[in-house]
C-alpha cells in the first residue's frame, strides 16, 4: 500500500506549499495562485488541458503536414538570410538524418544566440509542425532538444519526458508562466508527491471497476503511458481520468448513502390515511389532479405511511401543480395529529402559500400561521407559543421558521420549497425541529439527471411530468429596442382584452439601490407615458411585508392591470390570468432564472407571450443564452443548456446548495462514472451499517475529511 499509511491517519502529505517544489519562488508561486493553485495537491489535481503526441520520433523522409511531429538529425548549415517576398530577416537551420532534409526557420530570434546554440555537426530533436512548401519541407520556431556533444542521433533510445518520447501535457497557463516552466513545476510535483497520494477505496471495489490506485492515476493523467490511445485522452475518457473522476464521486455518493441510510435508520412517524381533511380539500377545488400529480402523491403517501422518516424530492417543471401536492401531503400529517413546516425562499412566496392555504385550511376549521424574519417581535411571541403548544397545526414560512426559539409542539412533516435556494443545512436544521419528521423538498426548475444525484443524492425522487391540461405553451420573442413600441402594443392590447400583464427588471448592478432605481424610473415612465390608461402597480423587495401582500392582491383580484417588478416574483407567484411577460435585460439572467420567470404567465387557458428585451450590444454567448429559451419550453432541455453554459456552481449556486466544482469530474460529461461510483457506494453502505467495521476507518475518515462538515454527516461522529 502507499506511503500515506505510515503516516498519521489525518496527516496529509500532498497538503504542503508550492515552494517546496524546485523551481518554484515567490514570483511563480503568485502565477499558480492566479491560477488557483495554493498547494502541492492543487498542482497534482490540476490536470492538462490537452496532451501532445510526441512518442514516436520520426524520420524526416516520414513526417507529414498534420500536426506536431519529432525528428531528430544533424546540423548540416546554420544562417540569416530574408523571406522570398517581403524581404524579412530569418534564421535558417538546415538539418539531415540521412532519409531527407528539413530546413528549420526563425523569424524572431536573436542572432547571438542562435550562433551560439545552433552549430554545424550538432545532433537534435526537433518538434514542430512540418509544412511543405514546394520541394522543400519546413518547421517554423520549433522546440529544440540538443544532445549531448558526444551523442548522435543513431543512439537516440532515452526519452526525455519534458520533450519527446511521450506524451506531453499541455498546462492550462497564465501570463508569464511558460508551457515549458509549468511542465517542470508538474514533473517535479508529480515525481515527488504522487506515489504519496492514497485513497482508500477498497481494494475490491477498485478491482471491480478495473480502475488505478490513485497515486497511479496521478501520475498517469499527467504523462500518460505511450500504450493509451490518442483517441481516449482527448476524449477524457481514459482510465486514468476515470479512475480520479470514480474516486471523487464515489466519496461523494458514500456521504449521501450514509446519510440516506442515517435518515432511513431512524424511527419517525407512521401515518395512517384516513382522507378526513384530503377528501374535502380535493372537492373544494376547482379542478381534477392531474394523473402526475395523483402518481406523486401516492408516493408520498406510500412513504408517509411507514416508520421511516420520508425523505423525498419533488420535482416539476414551473407551473406544473407542485403545491397542492405538498397541500395535501400537508393534511395527512394534521389528520395524524401532528404539525406541518413549510418553508420557503423569499417572503412573497412564503407568503402566497400563506394566503393560498389560508382560505382552504379555515373551511377545514385547520390553523394556519405565517412567520417571517419581518413579523412583529409581538406577534412573533404569540405565534411561537401557538406553535409549541399545538395550537397551530400548520406553519408557513421563510427561514425565520428554521432559527432557534421556534419550538413545535409535534412536527410530522416539513416541507421545503427549495428552488434552489437552500442547500443540506436547512434541510437538517428543518429535520432538527421534530422528532424524525418526514420530509418533502420541492424543487421548480428540472435539474439534470447527474446534478440531481449530486445535490439531491440522498432523497428519493417523484417527479411531475405533466402539465394541468389546457395550457397553451409560452410563445417567446426576443427582440431589441427597434421593436420596443410593437411589444408595448401587444401589451396594451392583452390588456384591453382583460387579460394582465408583467414587466420585470434585472439587477442593474450588485446592489438593491440600483436594482430598485431601474425598476422605479421603469414604472413612473410606463405609467406616464405608455400606459396612462390602465392602472400599474411597483413590487420590490424594499417594501413592507404588508404592502406586498396588498399589492399582490391588487394584482390576483385584476384590479392592477400591469406588474411592475424585479426579480423578487421569479419564484412561485401564481396569477393564471397573467398572459405576458416582458424581462428587460434578459441577457443578464440566468437561463434557469428565465424559465422560473417565464413560467409566471403561461398558467391559464390564454395564449401567453414572454418577451425577452436584449440589449444591442449583447454578447455572442447571450444570443445563445436567449436562442435557448425562444426554441424551448421544456425546463430539462433549459437546464442541460444552463449547465453547460454556466457550470454546476454557478446553477446551483455553489454557496446555497454547499456543493463545491468537482476537480476533475464533469457532471456534463461524466454521467456514467457517477451512476457507477453511486451504485458501489449505495451497495457498500447497504452492507455495512454506517461503515462501522473497522476495516472502513480509514473510509470514515477520508469522507469526514472531504465531505463531513458540508453533508452533516452525524453518523460519522
Ligand atoms: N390538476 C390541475 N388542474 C388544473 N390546474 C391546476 C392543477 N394543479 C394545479 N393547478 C393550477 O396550476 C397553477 C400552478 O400550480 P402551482 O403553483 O402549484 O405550480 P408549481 O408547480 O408550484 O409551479 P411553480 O414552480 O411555478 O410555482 C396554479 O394556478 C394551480 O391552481
Amino acid at each position: 500500500m502507499s506511503a500515506s499509511r505510515n503516516e498519521p491517519l489525518n496527516s496529509n502529505p500532498l497538503a504542503t506549499p508550492l515552494s517546496n517544489l524546485r523551481g518554484v519562488g515567490p514570483r511563480i508561486a503568485e502565477k499558480l495562485g492566479k491560477l488557483g493553485l495554493s498547494d502541492v495537491e492543487s498542482v497534482l489535481y490540476s490536470l492538462p488541458l490537452r496532451y501532445e503526441d510526441r512518442r514516436q520520433i520520426r524520420k524526416i523522409s516520414q513526417l507529414h503536414d498534420h500536426g506536431i511531429q519529432v525528428f531528430s538529425g544533424k546540423i548540416l548549415a546554420v544562417g540569416e538570410s530574408q523571406t522570398a517576398r517581403r524581404r524579412k530577416k530569418l534564421y535558417e537551420v538546415v538539418v539531415s538524418d540521412g532519409t531527407g532534409q528539413v530546413s528549420l526557420k526563425w523569424f524572431h530570434y536573436r542572432k547571438p544566440f542562435m550562433q551560439q546554440r545552433f552549430i554545424v555537426g550538432r545532433h537534435a530533436v526537433f518538434i514542430g509542425e512540418p509544412k511543405r512548401f514546394g520541394a522543400v519541407r519546413e518547421v517554423h520556431h520549433p522546440d529544440v532538444e540538443f544532445l549531448a556533444p558526444n551523442q548522435s542521433t543513431s543512439e537516440l533510445t532515452v526519452t526525455d519526458p519534458l520533450s519527446y518520447g511521450c506524451y506531453l501535457p499541455v498546462y492550462h497557463l497564465t501570463e508569464g508562466l511558460h508551457q515549458k516552466t509549468a511542465r517542470k513545476i508538474w514533473r517535479e510535483a508529480v515525481e515527488r508527491y504522487a506515489p504519496l497520494a492514497f485513497s482508500p477505496l477498497p481494494d475490491e471495489i477498485r478491482q471491480r471497476q478495473g480502475l488505478l490506485p490513485l497515486a497511479k492515476a496521478l501520475q498517469e493523467a499527467h504523462w500518460p503511458s505511450s500504450e493509451t490511445s490518442f483517441d481516449e485522452l482527448e476524449g477524457g475518457t481514459d482510465l486514468a481520468r476515470r479512475s480520479l473522476v470514480f474516486d471523487e464521486f464515489f466519496f461523494l455518493e458514500l456521504g449521501l448513502a450514509l446519510r440516506r441510510q442515517g435518515i432511513e435508520l431512524e424511527k419517525g412517524f407512521a401515518f395512517t390515511v384516513a382522507h378526513k381533511y384530503t377528501a374535502p380539500l380535493a372537492k373544494m377545488l376547482p379542478y381534477r389532479l392531474t394523473e402526475a400529480q395523483r402518481r406523486v402523491l401516492n408516493e408520498i403517501k406510500r412513504d408517509m405511511m411507514v416508520e421511516r422518516p420520508m425523505n423525498r424530492l419533488l420535482q416539476g417543471d414551473v407551473g406544473s401543480g407542485k403545491t397542492i401536492v405538498a397541500l395535501m401531503s400537508a393534511l395527512i400529517a394534521i389528520e395524524n395529529n401532528t404539525q406541518v413546516a413549510l418553508v420557503a425562499p423569499t417572503e412573497i412566496l412564503a407568503e402566497q402559500h400563506y394566503l393560498q392555504f389560508h382560505p382552504w385550511l379555515d373551511k377545514l376549521g385547520l390553523r394556519v400561521v405565517y412567520l417571517s424574519g419581518s413579523t412583529s417581535v409581538k406577534d412573533k411571541k404569540a405565534i411561537l407559543h401557538q406553535i409549541a403548544v399545538g395550537e397551530v397545526h400548520m406553519v408557513v414560512g421563510t427561514h425565520a421558521v428554521l432559527q432557534q426559539g421556534v419550538e413545535f409542539h409535534k412536527l410530522g412533516l416539513g416541507i421545503i420549497d427549495e428552488q434552489h435556494r437552500f442547500g443540506v443545512k436547512q434541510r437538517a436544521a428543518l429535520r432538527k425541529k421534530g422528532k424524525h419528521p418526514d420530509l418533502l423538498v420541492m424543487t421548480a426548475t428540472p435539474i439534470p439527471r447527474s446534478l440531481a444525484l449530486t445535490v439531491y443524492g440522498d432523497l428519493a425522487l417523484s417527479i411531475i411530468d405533466e402539465l394541468p391540461p389546457g395550457r397553451t405553451p409560452v410563445k417567446t420573442l426576443c427582440l431589441t429596442d427597434q421593436f420596443r413600441q410593437k411589444a408595448y402594443k401587444h401589451i396594451q392590447s392583452k390588456i384591453a382584452k382583460g387579460e394582465q400583464a408583467y414587466i420585470v427588471y434585472p439587477l442593474v448592478e450588485e446592489t438593491e439601490k440600483s436594482d430598485l432605481l431601474a425598476a422605479t424610473e421603469g414604472f413612473e415612465c410606463l405609467q406616464k407615458d405608455i400606459f396612462p390608461d390602465f392602472k400599474l402597480g411597483l413590487l420590490h423587495g424594499r417594501l413592507r411585508p404588508e404592502e406586498k401582500e396588498q399589492l399582490m392582491r391588487e394584482f390576483k383580484s385584476g384590479e392592477i392591470q400591469l406588474l411592475v417588478s424585479t426579480t423578487v416574483i421569479e419564484v412561485g407567484i401564481d396569477v393564471p390570468n397573467a398572459s405576458v411577460m416582458m424581462i428587460e435585460h434578459a441577457e443578464r439572467f440566468g437561463l434557469a432564472q428565465l424559465h422560473q420567470l417565464r413560467g409566471r404567465v403561461g398558467r391559464g387557458a390564454a395564449e401567453s407571450h414572454c418577451l425577452l428585451m436584449r440589449s444591442e450590444r449583447c454578447s455572442e454567448v447571450g444570443r445563445k443564452r436567449l436562442a435557448v429559451m425562444v426554441e424551448s419550453n421544456d425546463g430539462f432541455r433549459i437546464a442541460e443548456a444552463d449547465l453547460e453554459i454556466r457550470g454546476p456552481g454557478e446553477v446551483l449556486g455553489t454557496k446555497q446548495s454547499g456543493m463545491p466544482d468537482f476537480r476533475v469530474a464533469n457532471l456534463l460529461k461524466d454521467g456514467r462514472v457517477l451512476e457507477e461510483a453511486r451504485q458501489e457506494a449505495f451497495q457498500l453502505v447497504e452492507g455495512h451499517k454506517f461503515l462501522d467495521n473497522p476495516r472502513y476507518d480509514d473510509l470514515r475518515l477520508e469522507l469526514k475529511k472531504r465531505w463531513g462538515g458540508r453533508l452533516e454527516l452525524a453518523s460519522l461522529g
